[in-house]
């Protein structure tokens, strides 16, 4: 594996525990620059202002590419003055991995509401922006847990909607195109040579053979046979309920799911600490930690950067790979 920039760290929702969790990812030991405003560290944090990602700093120090916001951060109550500005770090960090001058980003929770009502974000997550910034490429999101094995990832081929409108967003081109990118990630970033991929249901039971539900056998399976005869490695679709269970994991590397929720329970109820979300088919590696804001816990200093910590692990892993 190659050297690499450090990875840029940035800062999300400033009212969430993100600021807290970046001192204490320091834990990492992956280089890294937090890019946010550092009058929303805790208190007691060793930072110092960089102007490169490069820049080095002492050890146990917060590097800091400082990005002023209008406004100060209240624990638990977003400020939508300080909207726009969480959406301007992350443009910012995308042009700098974009660039070459950082390694990739590894992105701290964001809150969708606060975005939207503060500055009219017009996208559902990070996931949808940054293949937006990326020049509206196609991009899948798999969140991967880190400490279980045999290990846990899964991709929702639909991702931010409404669970009435999954029948009709979960097309043939959609399931396709999942499986593609995330055939070619898992070989270019992780070093899996040839993917197992296992494809879920989108009914019970996987539609039982047409009796509780269509779409499986009316064409998944017929699109699935396709690739197996191009050479891809696909089992199913299969029953949803069963496939997450260690000797069910054992079986394959990655899970394609019809939706959100079916895909990030199995990952976040087996590695909530350990699990990292990454998208896939970008042109420069994106990490994020699998949690979100926790406006309930974010200022008490009780956050579990494990989380943090592997994400950006993974950035500077998939950065020193490519
Ligand atoms: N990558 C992202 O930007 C991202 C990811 C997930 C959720 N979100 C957003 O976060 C907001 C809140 O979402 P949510 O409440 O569903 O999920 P959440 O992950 O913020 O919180 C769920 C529960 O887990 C706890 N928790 C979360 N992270 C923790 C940590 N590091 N240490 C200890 N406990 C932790 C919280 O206190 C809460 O009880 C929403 O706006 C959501 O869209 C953003
Ligand atoms: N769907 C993700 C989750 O629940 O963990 C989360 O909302 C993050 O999405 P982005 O990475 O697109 O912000």
């Amino acid at each position: 594996m190659g050297i690499t920039h450090p990875v840029i760290l940035t800062c999300g929702e400033p009212a969430g525990i993100g600021p807290e969790l970046a001192p204490k990812a320091l834990a990492s030991g992956v280089p890294f620059v937090f890019l946010g405003d550092p009058g929303h560290l805790p208190d007691a944090t060793p930072w110092r202002e960089v102007a490169t990602p490069d820049e080095t700093v002492p050890e146990g120090v917060l590097a800091v590419l400082r990005h002023d916001f209008p406004a100060p951060a209240t624990p638990g109550r977003p400020d939508p003055r300080n909207a726009a500005a969480v959406v301007e770090v992350i443009a910012r960090a995308v042009s700098l991995a974009r660039s070459g001058a950082a390694g990739g980003i590894c992105t701290l929770p964001i809150n969708k509401e606060a975005l939207k009502r503060g500055a009219g974000f017009a996208f559902p997550g990070h996931t949808e922006y940054l293949a937006h910034l990326a020049g509206d490429v196609p991009v899948v999101m798999m969140l991967a847990s880190t400490t279980v094995e045999p290990p846990c990832r899964v991709v929702p081929v639909t991702i931010h909607i409404a669970l009435r409108d999954v029948p009709g967003a979960l097309t043939p081109g959609a399931l396709e195109q999942a499986i593609r990118i995330t055939r070619d990630a898992l070989q270019r970033d992780f070093g899996i040579r040839a993917p197992r991929l296992a494809i879920a249901g989108l009914n019970p039971h996987a539609g039982e053979n047409g009796v509780m539900g269509d779409e499986e056998t009316r064409w998944m399976a017929p699109l699935l046979a396709r690739l197996r005869a191009e050479g891809i490695d696909l089992a199913g679709p299969l029953p949803a309920d069963t496939m997450f269970h260690a000797p069910a994991r054992a079986r394959y590397d990655v899970a394609i799911c019809a939706y959100h929720d079916q895909a990030l329970i199995p990952v976040k109820t087996l590695d909530f600490a350990g699990g990292v979300n990454v998208t896939l088919g970008l042109p420069f590696v994106r990490t994020s930690p699998d949690h979100g804001t926790a406006f309930d816990i974010a200022g008490k200093g009780i956050a579990d950067a494990a989380s943090v910590i592997a994400a950006l692990r993974m950035a500077h892993e998939m950065a020193a790979r490519r």
